[in-house]
């Protein structure tokens, strides 16, 4: 079942005229085009849109990565639009977990070690080998990356992503460079999570099918946000198939 969105929900992000300009050289790229958006607290959402409609742009302002052009976004009570470096590098620290399509492990260390690398600078982290249980790993904590798969290197990265409890875990492509099966698992553990942790989890994808897991899937097309849709039941990860 979908969870009730009912508008008393809280409101962990709220952005409001959101543009992107990107300047190369003489040509102006505008990624986002005037975006209004609210996600709510614990809601699972999907991004779908065409290559270089702006999802990765909206998802990094939200992560406090980029900024935008023009626009404000708060999150929670704070104005995040008016954080200077160091409150956004404090808010990714404290609040953000990032998941990309290349895991961005470090191969020198084993998958305890990348963990510990965030659960050591975060303020109440989970013991690296609880946050390596929530992704079905706890038996590879000793592995390094070139001993594992892509799908458990990925899980690697949603355990370190996760480890220090953030409020939202925003994923860019999570299952982009792996099959079908493999990539099933990488979303059941995300999927776990924000059911276990209630954390606020946006996921960006080109895979259609992956919107019938969320609460709601968000399309953006040219730099906007041209509907939202609410699932009225949605699917397990396990039930998925492309
Ligand atoms: N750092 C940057 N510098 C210049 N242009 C950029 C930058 N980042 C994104 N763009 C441009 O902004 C537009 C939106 O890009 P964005 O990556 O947000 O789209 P996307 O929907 O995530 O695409 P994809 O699905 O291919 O990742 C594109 O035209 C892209 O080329």
């Amino acid at each position: 079942m979908a969870k009730n969105l009912a508008p008393q929900l809280e409101t962990v992000f709220s952005a409001r005229g959101i543009t992107k300009v990107y300047h190369m050289g003489e040509v102006d790229v505008h990624a986002l085009r005037g975006v209004d958006l609210d996600l709510y607290s614990g809601e699972f959402v999907v991004l779908l849109g065409p290559s270089g409609s702006g999802k990765s742009t909206l998802l990094n302002i939200l992560g406090g990565l980029d900024s935008p052009s023009e626009g404000t976004i708060t999150y929670r009570d704070k104005k995040l639009t008016s954080f200077d470096d160091a409150e956004l590098t404090s808010y990714r620290r404290d609040h953000v977990g990032f998941v990309f399509q290349f895991y961005n492990l470090i191969p020198s260390l084993t998958a305890r070690e990348n963990v510990a690398l965030i659960t050591e600078i975060s303020r109440n982290p989970m013991d690296p080998v609880e946050a390596l249980k929530m992704v079905n790993l706890h038996e590879r904590i000793d592995h390094f990356p070139a001993q594992m798969s892509g799908g458990e290197q990925q899980r690697v990265a949603i355990a370190r992503a996760v480890a220090k409890r953030p409020a939202v875990l925003l994923c860019d492509e999570p299952t982009g460079a792996l099959d079908v099966e493999t990539g099933i698992l990488v979303l059941d553990a995300i999927q776990r999570i924000n059911e276990d942790l209630g954390t606020t989890t946006a996921v960006i994808t080109h895979n259609a099918v992956i919107a019938d897991m969320a609460d709601r899937v968000i399309h953006l097309s040219g730099g906007h946000i041209t509907g939202i849709e609410q699932n009225s039941t949605k699917k397990a990860a396990h039930e998925l198939t492309w």
